[in-house]
Order: C-alpha cells, then sequence, then structure tokens
C-alpha cells in the first residue's frame, strides 16, 4: 500500500515500510551537515516539491515561492489546520493560536489580527512603543560606556528589547530595572529547553518521549507550563480587579492586547450563549504570542548584525541612506520612511532570508484531494512551504550563501520571494509587528552607533543545524560606538 502511495506523490527518497525515510533523512542530514542542506539536495535531485515519509507518514516539501502561492493562497482554505506534533497538542489542549485547529483557533486569530490593529501595531503608537523600549535600552548602554564605547552582548541586548515589546504590547508592563532578571531567567530556561527539541520530538508520541527521554520531556513541558504561568499572573491579577469593579476596562481604545481581551468578553456576556473567550483560551493564547513573538525576532536581530559587522560596506550604505532621510540624524527613523529606505529594506530583507528561522517549518494537513504540480494529494496528507530550504534555493537567489542585499535592488521581484512569516492562512500573525521593530531597532541602531566586533568576527553559521529551528552565534559581543 505504501508503494501505491507513494506512486502518486511527488517523488522523494525511496521509503521503506513503517521507517519511511528516517535512515536516508539521518544519513543526509549528517553527510551535508544539516537539515536545511539535506532538504536542498533533496530538492536538486527531486525538484522543487518533493515527498519524504517521517515513518509510516508521507510529507511533502515545497521550496519555491510560485508553488507556495498556488497550493497556500489559492487553495488556502484547503490548508488550514495545522499539522500538531503530539507534544504541541498536549502542552495546548487545542487552545490558542500556534498549537490548535478549529473554530476556537479561527476565532482567536481574527480576535488577534483585530486587536493589533486597534492597539497600533503597524502605526504610530506602536512606533511610539517601540522607539521609547529603544531609548531605554540604549540608556542604559551609553551609562556603562567608555570614552563613548560599551561592549554589548547583542543577544541579552535584543531579548530585553523585544521581550519588553511584547509584554508591554500584551500586558502593558516592559522590563525594566526591577522586573527584568525574572524575565532573564525564564528566558534562559526558554532557550535551553528550545534546543532540546529534535525532528524526533516533533514525531514522537508524549508517552513515548516520556519513556524514551523522560527527563527532556520533562523539561520541555515544565518549562512551557512555567512560561504560561509568568505570562498570565498579570491577567489573572487584573481579571479579578475587574470582577471586583477596581479596574474598568477601555473598550473604545485598549492600552494592551489583555485590555482588549477583556473587552470583548464584556461584550460576549452581554450577548449571552456560550463564547470560547474564557480566561484559559486567554492563557494559552498570550502565551503563544508572547513565545512566538520573543526569539523569532531576538533572532532575526542577533543573526542580522552578525552578519552586518561581517560586511562592514553593508553598513556604511544602510547609515548614509539613513542619514539622508533623517536630515542628518535630526530625527529617529520612522515607519514612514520605509517607502524611501530601499536600501536598508533590502539589507533586512536578506538579513530575513539569511536567518530563515525555522529549519523544518511547521507542517499543514490537507483537507480536500488538491493538483499540485501534476501530482493528485489526497485529502489527509501532510504538506509544508520549507521556508529554509526555500531561501537558500540557488536557482532562484544566485549565490545563495552570500550575504547581498543589492539581489534585491537589481531585481525588486526577489523581494517578494522571501517568506520568512510563512504563507497562507497560517502565516505569522505578529509579521506586522515583527517588522516593524526589525526596522527602526536595525535602522536607528546604526543611525546612533558605529557598530562593529570586539575582538575576532563573529560566525554567521547556524550553531544547531541538526535541529528543527536555526541558532545563530549568540555568544557575540559587539562594540557600540557613540556617533
Ligand atoms: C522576525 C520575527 C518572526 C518570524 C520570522 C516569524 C515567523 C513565523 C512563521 C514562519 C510562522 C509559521 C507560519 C506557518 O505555519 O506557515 C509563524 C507563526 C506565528 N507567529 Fe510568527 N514570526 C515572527 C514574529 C512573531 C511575533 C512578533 C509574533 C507575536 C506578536 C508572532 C506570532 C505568531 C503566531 C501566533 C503564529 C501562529 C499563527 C497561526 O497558526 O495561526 N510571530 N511565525
Amino acid at each position: 500500500r505504501q508503494y501505491q502511495k507513494a506512486k502518486k506523490l511527488p517523488p522523494g527518497p525511496v521509503s521503506l515500510p513503517l521507517i519511511g525515510n528516517i535512515p536516508q533523512l539521518v544519513y543526509y542530514i549528517w553527510r551535508e551537515k544539516g537539515v536545511v542542506p539535506a532538504f536542498d539536495l533533496f530538492r536538486q535531485i527531486y525538484g522543487d516539491v518533493f515527498t519524504i515519509w517521517l515513518g509510516p507518514i508521507p510529507h511533502v516539501s515545497i521550496c519555491d515561492y510560485d508553488t507556495s502561492q498556488e497550493v497556500f493562497v489559492k487553495n488556502g482554505s484547503r490548508l488550514i489546520d495545522r499539522f500538531l506534533p503530539p507534544v504541541f497538542l498536549h502542552l495546548s489542549n487545542n487552545l490558542g493560536l500556534v498549537s490548535a485547529n478549529g473554530e476556537v483557533w479561527a476565532e482567536m486569530r481574527r480576535f488577534t489580527l483585530l486587536a493589533f490593529r486597534n492597539i497600533g501595531v503597524g502605526r504610530d503608537s506602536m512606533e511610539e512603543r517601540i522607539l521609547e523600549e529603544l531609548d531605554a535600552r540604549c540608556e542604559e548602554i551609553d551609562a556603562d560606556a567608555v570614552n563613548g564605547k560599551t561592549v554589548v552582548q547583542t543577544s541579552d541586548f535584543f531579548d530585553l528589547a523585544v521581550g519588553s515589546i511584547i509584554n508591554n504590547t500584551l500586558i502593558g508592563k516592559r522590563f525594566n530595572a526591577h522586573n527584568k532578571d525574572e524575565f532573564m531567567k525564564l528566558k534562559k530556561m526558554m532557550d535551553s529547553a528550545s534546543d532540546l527539541f529534535t525532528i524526533f520530538d516533533l514525531t514522537a508520541p508524549v508517552w513515548m518521549l516520556k519513556i524514551l527521554v523522560p527527563k527532556r520531556c520533562e523539561r520541555i513541558l515544565g518549562v512551557q507550563e512555567e512560561i504560561l504561568n509568568f505570562v498570565s499572573r498579570e491577567a489573572n491579577e487584573r481579571y479579578e480587579q475587574l470582577k471586583s469593579g477596581e479596574y474598568t476596562v477601555n473598550a473604545e481604545n485598549p492600552h494592551d492586547f489583555v485590555e482588549a481581551y477583556f473587552a470583548k468578553m464584556e461584550e460576549e456576556k452581554r450577548h449571552g450563549g456560550p463564547t470560547p473567550y474564557t480566561m484559559k483560551c486567554l492563557k494559552h493564547v498570550i502565551g503563544d504570542l508572547w513565545l512566538a513573538g520573543q526569539d523569532t525576532t531576538t533572532t532575526t536581530l542577533v543573526s542580522g548584525f552578525n552578519q552586518l559587522v561581517n560586511h562592514p560596506e553593508v553598513i556604511r550604505k544602510c547609515r548614509e541612506e539613513i542619514l539622508r532621510i533623517t536630515e542628518n540624524g535630526s530625527r529617529p527613523l520612522q515607519l514612514k520612511d520605509r517607502a524611501e529606505s530601499h536600501y536598508l529594506n533590502a539589507t533586512i530583507t536578506e538579513i530575513q532570508r539569511h536567518a530563515s528561522i525555522l529549519n523544518v517549518n511547521f507542517w499543514r494537513l490537507i483537507n480536500e484531494p488538491t493538483n499540485v504540480k501534476g501530482y493528485e494529494i489526497d485529502s489527509g496528507t501532510v504538506m509544508t512551504a520549507q521556508l529554509g530550504a526555500l531561501h537558500v534555493n540557488n536557482d532562484i537567489f544566485k549565490n545563495a550563501d552570500k550575504f547581498y542585499p543589492e539581489r534585491f535592488i537589481e531585481n525588486g521581484k526577489l523581494l517578494n520571494q522571501v517568506i520568512p512569516f510563512g504563507i497562507g492562512k497560517r502565516s505569522c500573525v505578529g509579521e506586522n509587528l515583527a517588522r516593524s521593530e526589525l526596522y527602526l531597532l536595525t535602522g536607528n541602531l546604526l543611525l546612533r552607533y558605529n557598530i562593529r566586533p570586539h575582538g575576532s568576527l563573529p560566525s554567521t553559521a547556524d550553531q544547531l543545524p541538526y535541529s528543527a529551528g536555526k541558532m545563530p552565534d549568540k555568544n557575540v559581543h559587539l562594540e557600540f560606538v557613540k556617533l
């Protein structure tokens, strides 16, 4: 049956009963020194769409933009459900945004996009929050400066800035000198737990993980619970105040995500009947936003600055452009400047293409038979746009290994082909916020400081090429010299 099924699917390595392509996958990942190079090799051999069998389940990977667009956007409603690794489902109980499917997920996604708009994401009020955060973090590093120069641990710097922005957006509190230690402790735990994730954890049932790797499983589950409790503590306290009348929500102009959610809860209560807007659901939604909004953005920024200091000519060209736009730095770079800052936009896109934070993108389940490049894919098949491999596709990005923002100036159409936030109905809900952060933080730091390596140049290689997510060199110290 497996052989019959494989014949109908896009090509891929020959699969064995039960174990599928796991032996070849292990061999090629080892031989090519990583998941992305192994997928890229499969793409070169079998074409932009190929099948790999993870055990008895076939997974179809798409590694080019045009086919991804055709499948995930034109047939978007057929690929709405995420294929949830058992460990994710165990943690989420099918609540929240990342590891949930169905009506409650759809409602929470709609609500989140609306709430983000209402609290100003992508507009002036979010810009203000991001710039205020940047000012506060810069004040801290300037206070440590000797002769105008501070040696900065960039991953800590960006962790705090990004963590503070998302915490402020969700629960209205930034991290300052008094509360930042608790956050940093949690962040370190989070990092060490996500370092543990392998492709095996994403496929094995939880009972098997508990038996085979009990300590690792306990750590992954424990950290997640601790984070959910940390993030929802504030929301629970406020909810108690709401119930006792000590606090009233501003439904017209909510200050943060939790306030927007409470306003929706009150509206639902007035209408009566069953509602998905419960405190339990809020805990998972803000937990997901908090987690998904942290490491993704920090990793991109750390990876980006590692690239930038390796390419001082790119820093110089960005700075020249930013200085021109801001009239010699007489004001900060703002979101409205995006229309004019072509070189900086190209640089950030090139940063995201290289950072491409997922080695293995989340899988979706197709719910209707669909023709993909001449192959009739049955409903129930697992598919994804394999972002990591898509971004190193040499047929599209010539000399893909090279960090070369000019490629997007020479061919503007390439900009669309970089899709770090995914594509279709499950693409990133934080895209607008993340794009604002990347633009404002990168641009304004280059405007304020001459940034250069402290000691040897940082590596730009993925430090965890065998895991599901990418990890830039996070032990880097850079010199920030005030301009
Ligand atoms: C540079 C930063 C970021 C990158 C590269 C990124 C990338 C991604 C990717 C690749 C996905 C999966 C798409 C798919 O399944 O096809 C995703 C989903 C998601 N992201 Fe982001 N993300 C970033 C920042 C953020 C931020 C700031 C937030 C929150 C404010 C966020 C919240 C989410 C959520 C909730 C999902 C799940 C959406 C759903 O399943 O409906 N992300 N992101």
